[in-house]
């Protein structure tokens, strides 16, 4: 990665040039929320269809599904979300601002042992300890620290009673458990298999930031895989591998990654193991892209203990019943398309000029590749729209005739077009075009039928 790459250089480019803007900038934009553009949506339709296809079509043992956002409110009361998803949230009272009381400390102290500590212990800590400081006056004024539970809550129906509350889900995983015996009863699924869950969830962030990287609504694609207690260990070492191999096949480079193994006494309720998959972003350093957690066997327990039913696995051949524990690959949709982006942003000299260019890898760049006519004139642009309209419904791709073919380049290298094709006067002739490489900047002339499969080579590859 360049060392030029910075927030707000990756911030102006994505608005530049149509890859996320800030949610309802018309009326002042509201903080950590953010849209997705013309570029950005096929970036993230693609980030997602890449994960749906490893995960799930490229598999026999994983199915999907599509769950409610919203879920009867006893789903999260098993699930501990209503009791324990909190974060500590502290206010100074010189500022007026809220911190999260974790984050503040451990900024100030450089300790890494607060996380899991109780309210009292960090309203002891920030009370005795100098060093710890509202950040934006200085001020020791601090009111004590109180559990904040981080879900959006909401009601159904007209009547805001609180029998009537009800929450937006904060992880899409609640939504996997309570299909169990839905998927169990009618595919032939048996253990150990996955199932997959894409979509939108929702955590009241006490200090959401960098981007997209932390925000109060996001997307999440989340997989549980059922396995027989005792075989969980080794399926967790299988998946941490698998995960890993999907990011660097997808051309992140592996000196940005590094697995962060979660201290025993710091696991989240439900966990045996964690083990979370980092990134080394310029701006914020290393930090979390996925954690893949071993549940054990809570989750389905629970469900079972708070809605009556028998959530069990029947292994016909051993003639005996269990309760499957679960392996969880999680992970966020918009943080992984920001890692994604940064990895990718370059910056490069090339005749003297600054050319920045986006590596993406073809899987996942925006628009597929770009057919330039050398002239808007015909019969040159004829051919080249024949061209573009044969190859349009296989991915998306552009059509430009605007500016020299340099300008236009330049402007597919931004975007992360990894293939430009030409059409010019030798074509009427040869029936050739010239192919470009966005990452080598080469160029080969290959016969005009022969495109659609090159192309189909080169983005599968
Ligand atoms: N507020 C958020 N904005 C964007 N993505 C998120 C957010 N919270 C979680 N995610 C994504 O969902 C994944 C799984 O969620 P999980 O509950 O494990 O996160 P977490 O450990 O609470 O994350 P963090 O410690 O960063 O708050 C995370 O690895 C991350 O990619």
């Amino acid at each position: 990665m360049s060392e030029t790459v910075t927030m707000e250089k990756i911030v102006s480019f994505c608005k530049r040039r149509g890859f996320i803007f800030q949610s309802s900038e018309i009326y002042g934009g509201i903080r950590s929320a953010y849209d997705y553009g013309p570029l950005g949506v096929e970036m993230k339709r693609n980030v997602k269809d890449e994960w749906w296809r490893t995960m799930v079509h490229t598999r026999d043992d994983v199915v999907g599904v599509d769950a409610a956002i919203i879920m009867h409110p006893r789903v999260w009361e098993a699930s501990g979300h209503v009791g324990t998803f909190n974060d500590m949230l502290v206010e100074s009272r010189t500022s007026g601002r809220r911190y999260r009381a974790d984050h503040l400390i451990e900024a100030a102290t450089g300790r890494d042992d607060i996380e899991g500590l109780s309210a009292e212990e960090m309203t002891e800590i920030i009370q005795t300890d100098e060093r710890v400081k509202d950040p934006l006056d200085g001020g020791r004024d601090f009111a004590p620290v109180r559990p904040f539970n981080l879900m959006f809550e909401t009601y159904t129906g007209p009547v805001k009673s609180p029998e009537n509350i009800a929450y937006l889900r904060p992880e899409t995983a609640q939504g996997i458990f309570t299909n169990f015996k839905n998927v169990l009863d009618t595919s032939r699924v048996k253990v150990p298999f996955g199932i997959a869950q894409q979509g939108k969830s929702f955590r009241n962030e006490i200090t959401p930031g960098n981007f997209i990287f932390r925000t109060r609504e996001f997307e999440q694609m989340e997989m549980e895989f059922f396995v027989e207690p005792g075989t969980d260990e080794g399926w967790h070492e299988y998946w941490l591998e698998e995960r890993w191999r999907w990011y660097t096949d997808l051309g992140l480079n592996p000196d940005n990654l590094r697995r962060y193994e979660h201290p025993k006494e710091k696991l989240s309720h439900y966990s045996k193991r964690t083990v979370d998959i980092e990134y080394d972003f310029p701006f914020s350093g290393w930090s979390e892209l996925e954690g893949i957690a071993n549940r054990t066997d809570y989750d389905l327990k629970r469900h079972a203990e708070f809605s009556g039913q028998k959530l069990e696995y029947r292994d016909q051949q051993a003639n005996r019943s269990y309760v499957p524990y679960v392996i969880e690959p999680a992970v966020g949709v918009d943080r992984i398309t920001l890692a994604f982006l940064v990895d990718a942003y370059r910056e490069e000299e090339v005749e003297g000029e600054t050319r920045t260019v986006l590596k993406l890898h073809p899987r996942l760049a925006p628009v597929k590749a770009a057919v330039f006519p050398l002239t808007k004139k015909e019969p040159v642009s004829t051919v080249a729209k024949k061209l573009y309209d044969d190859l349009k419904g296989d991915y998306r791709i552009a059509y430009d005739d605007g500016g020299s073919i340099g300008r236009r380049y330049r402007r597919q290298d931004e975007a992360g077009t990894p293939f430009c094709v030409t059409v010019d006067f030798d074509t009427l002739e040869d029936k050739q075009v010239t192919i470009r490489d966005r990452d080598t900047m080469q160029q080969e002339r290959i016969p005009i039928e022969a495109v659609r499969d090159r192309l189909k080579a080169l983005i599968s590859g």
